[in-house]
């Protein structure tokens, strides 16, 4: 499966606490991530991660295309809705196109959570059957 990670700057030491507590299922999946969030989880867990650009130069833009395109089988979104900084991505953009296709998506640690055991259970399997030239 492919799977993105995005983090808030606020958000970012708790995707790298996740990602660490779950390396073991994530190294089974091919990770993708914005610049600056990947390349922390990366340092922090040995994770092969693929990075696009930094959320700032366009990042989330990138995977927004990949997830248009239906490329991404599980979006693990932490945001900050109290203190976004200017220039961090709009999720509403990423929401909207996991919605168009059906991928799940968490904005939060306990829905990332859930769906992290989802994906280790095989309950997201499905999308192997959406896409399956991957
Ligand atoms: O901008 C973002 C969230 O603040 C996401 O991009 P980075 O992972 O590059 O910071």
């Amino acid at each position: 499966m492919n799977i993105a990670l995005i983090a808030h700057d606020s958000k970012k030491e708790l995707m790298v606490q996740f990602c660490i507590a779950y390396s073991g299922i994530l190294s089974q999946h091919n990770i993708c991530a914005t610049g600056t969030t990947g390349k922390l989880v990366a340092e922090a867990t040995g994770l092969r991660i693929f990075r696009f650009l930094s959320g700032e130069q366009g990042g989330d833009q990138q995977i927004a295309a990949r997830i248009a395109c239906n490329e991404i089988d599980l979006l693990l979104f932490l945001r900050d809705p109290l203190t976004m900084k200017a220039g961090e991505p709009d999720e509403a953009n990423l929401i909207r196109l996991c919605d168009v296709h059906s991928i799940p998506v968490a904005t939060n640690i306990a829905t990332a959570e859930a769906l992290i055991h989802a994906l280790e259970k095989g309950d997201l399997d499905w999308r192997n059957i959406v896409n399956p030239k991957r």
